[in-house]
């Protein structure tokens, strides 16, 4: 069950794009078969309930874990033959918080500048424009562990655009926030995904988080189930509302 999502016309360059992956741990599938693109500018939202294989499928896009079947290519790079490039062009927010919280906002992003080949100068540079971006220009001399947990989520955007990927990936990324930090960050990252043209992919189990113009991929058990536009969603499953579709689409899932 495959719908086709995404407009007609001259082709884009595609940012992600992950062909036939499957992966087990230990003999025990995860991921069957999953197909899914992502084109340049694109915001898609990979919704799936609790243990659906969303965290999985982000650890093999990133390398955490190496994949036997299938294909991931990012903006063109395939992700084993071409390990570099493929990074270069992909950033993350992993689901658990990665800043050092004895650090300064300025120092984590001087770090992650310096890991990436960027010179302090430039480093700071693009840390500015990220920061001012997510309206966190003030924080810079603080100490992670002074911000809030909407504010580090908001570092570790810019953090994760400071090498100015074509790909964001965020898993879960509103894990922990309260609801008006939770739609504050859905909010900005629609905006970078508009304004700067990055290709995202926003991994959550929260239908709330969906906005109208947003591509949808439904995984479920470690499949995809469905792919497109809400509307595409509503029709497919007959149901009213976003709710009842995914709930359609993802039987016997955790409440
Ligand atoms: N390191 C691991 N070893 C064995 N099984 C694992 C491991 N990591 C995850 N799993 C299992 O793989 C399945 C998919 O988990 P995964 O974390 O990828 O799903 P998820 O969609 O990210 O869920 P959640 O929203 O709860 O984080 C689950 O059944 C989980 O128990």
């Amino acid at each position: 069950m495959n719908l086709a999502g995404g407009s007609r016309g001259a082709p884009q360059p595609v940012a992600l794009e992950v062909r036939n992956l499957s992966f087990s741990y230990s003999g025990e599938p995860v991921l069957d078969d999953v197909s899914l693109a992502l084109k340049a500018g694109e915001f898609a939202v990979l919704l799936g309930p609790n243990g659906a294989g969303k965290t999985t499928l982000f650890s093999l896009i990133t390398r955490l874990y190496d994949h036997r079947q299938g294909e991931i290519r990012v903006g063109g790079f395939d992700l084993r033959r071409h390990s570099v490039q493929a990074h270069a062009r992909m950033g993350v927010v992993f689901q658990q918080p990665t800043l050092d919280q004895d650090l300064t906002v300025k120092q984590n992003l001087a770090y992650h500048g310096a890991l990436h080949g960027m010179t302090p100068g430039i480093a700071s540079q693009r840390a500015a424009r990220q920061l001012a971006r997510l309206d966190m220009q003030d924080n810079l001399g603080l100490r992670v562990r002074h911000l809030s947990g909407g504010q580090r989520r908001r570092v570790e955007i810019a953090r994760g655009l400071l090498h100015e990927p074509r790909l964001l990936l965020l898993d879960e990324p509103t894990v922990g926030l309260d609801i008006a930090s939770r739609r504050a960050l859905v909010e900005h990252v629609h905006r970078l995904c508009r304004e700067e043209g990055v290709a995202v992919l926003w991994a959550t189990h929260l239908i709330d988080e969906v906005q109208p113009e947003d591509r949808v991929i439904v995984l479920h058990r470690g499949q995809v189930r469905a792919k497109g536009g809400v509307a595409d969603l509503l029709a497919q499953t007959g149901g009213a509302t976003l709710g009842e579709a995914f709930e359609r689409l993802t039987p016997g899932a955790p409440a």
